[in-house]
């Protein structure tokens, strides 16, 4: 037998901890873990409720107004929560589509207490819930020159639909064909380093002169559009990401030769002769690090392009065996505003108690939380719905699965 429904969320709403005041129009949720009260949602005006966040810290009867890391949910009509552990709630956003309606504020999981201790405060961290099943980020490193876009954009021409690329800050200068906001985001070092300050960046480094990181929201982005994230970082930066909680396979590219590294540096003809002998001055230690660090999982050389693009695609398993992504079941839906959530195992019920659900007779959505991966820093992949007609569905279907 599986196990009975945890709780009924709503019912954590009724009985706020005395001693502050929540200033909230009756739309706040408060959730309680150990001696915390995460307090969820206030009101802006009678329709539209942002989702902020304070915690009521019970031992010392003192509110504090955390730093909020990742994308902020849109303001909503309202939203339930469920704790799914001691480390992270659930916040369901009521009349919203399935597309936006999942959202996970991450309390004191590694990533948040790395933060915590980062920044010396109080940390929670939202991560969207997306849907599809997107592969691990990729993270791609070498030495300037060695071929990296090269490789990264003959994978993007490839496979439109599958990745997506992780759009870098810096602060050099842009090249002639470069575009804001496609290549790069091309920032002013002292916005750079105030967003890195207030834990924007999920990587960054000084990589030949020059301020260079990987935003949370880039890799955001890639993965609302349901791709796989590829990040073109230096070895700083892979070391970074690969000691924080992003899950990501780490490859390292290097050239056949330094020879052959200075002709295609000098034939690309994009940096001046003292650039050139900077980077190539860099390259030596870079090679070392890919090679004897550890950080990598797979070490690549480009000496032919199309050889090394094919050992790129194999290892990524995209040599002629793609697997389909499994479809979700419900699409289009709206999620009323009067729902209830409970939790059998490792599923998620949304109870919509609506006849006229759209797209369904049925008013149970089940989501099932054992195939999500990621979360913050970046988006949960692996959402997926599907209705059921009662609870004892889920129930059967559990029981079949033991
Ligand atoms: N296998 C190869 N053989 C010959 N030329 C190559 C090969 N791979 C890439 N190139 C060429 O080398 C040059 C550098 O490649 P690319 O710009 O992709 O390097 P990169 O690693 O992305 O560099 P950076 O880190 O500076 O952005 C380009 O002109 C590209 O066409
Ligand atoms: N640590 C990071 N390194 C980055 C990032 N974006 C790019 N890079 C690396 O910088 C060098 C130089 O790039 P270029 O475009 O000026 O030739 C190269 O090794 C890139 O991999 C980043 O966000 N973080």
């Amino acid at each position: 037998m599986g196990e009975a429904p945890a709780f009924f969320v709503d019912d954590l709403q009724k009985g706020f901890p005395n001693g502050f005041d929540l200033k909230s129009k009756g739309s706040a949720t408060a959730t309680v873990i150990g001696n915390k009260a995460y307090l969820i949602g206030g009101a802006d005006d009678e329709s539209t409720l942002s989702i902020g966040v304070q915690i009521f810290d019970q031992t010392r009867g003192e509110l504090v107004h955390p730093i909020v890391l990742g994308t902020i949910p849109k303001p909503c009509k309202g939203h339930s929560v469920l704790l799914l552990s001691e480390d992270q709630i659930l916040i369901i956003k009521r009349g919203s589509t399935l597309d936006d309606c999942i959202w996970f504020l991450e309390v004191d999981t590694q990533y948040v207490r790395e933060q915590r201790k980062i920044l010396g405060t109080e940390v929670v961290a939202w991560s969207k819930g997306v849907r599809g099943y997107a592969g691990k980020p990729v993270v791609i490193s070498g030495p300037s020159g060695v071929g990296k876009g090269t490789l990264i954009s003959m994978l993007m021409e490839e496979f439109p639909s599958m990745f997506g690329f992780s759009v870098s800050h810096t602060t050099r200068a842009p090249r002639g064909m470069e575009k804001d906001g496609v290549h790069y985001h091309f920032a002013e070092r002292s916005a750079m380093e105030k967003d890195i300050k207030d834990g924007k960046f999920l990587e960054f480094a000084s990589v030949h002169g020059n301020l260079y990181g990987t935003s949370v929201e880039a890799v955001e982005v890639v993965a609302d559009a349901g791709k796989r994230c590829i990040l073109d970082i230096d070895v700083q930066g892979a070391r970074s990401v690969r000691a924080s909680s992003l899950e990501a396979i780490f490859i390292f590219v290097c050239p056949p030769s330094m020879e052959e590294l200075e002709k295609r540096l000098r034939a690309r003809g994009t940096e001046t002769e003292e650039q050139i002998l900077k980077r190539l001055r860099n390259a030596q230690a870079e090679i070392e690090q890919g090679q004897l660090s550890g950080i990598f999982d797979h070490i690549l050389y480009n000496d032919n392009l199309e050889d090394c693009y094919e050992s790129l695609k194999k290892l990524l398993g995209l040599d002629g065996n793609v697997i389909a992504s499994p479809k979700s079941s419900i699409k289009g839906v709206d999620l009323p505003m009067d729902l209830s959530l409970s939790k059998i195992d490792q599923k998620v019920i949304i109870n919509c108690g609506n006849p006229e659900l759209k797209t369904a007779s049925k008013n149970l959505i089940v989501m099932d939380l054992s195939s999500l991966k990621g979360g913050a820093p970046g988006r949960t992949r692996g959402l997926d719905f599907y209705a059921i007609d009662s609870f004892s569905d889920c129930l059967n279907g559990f029981n079949q699965l033991r």
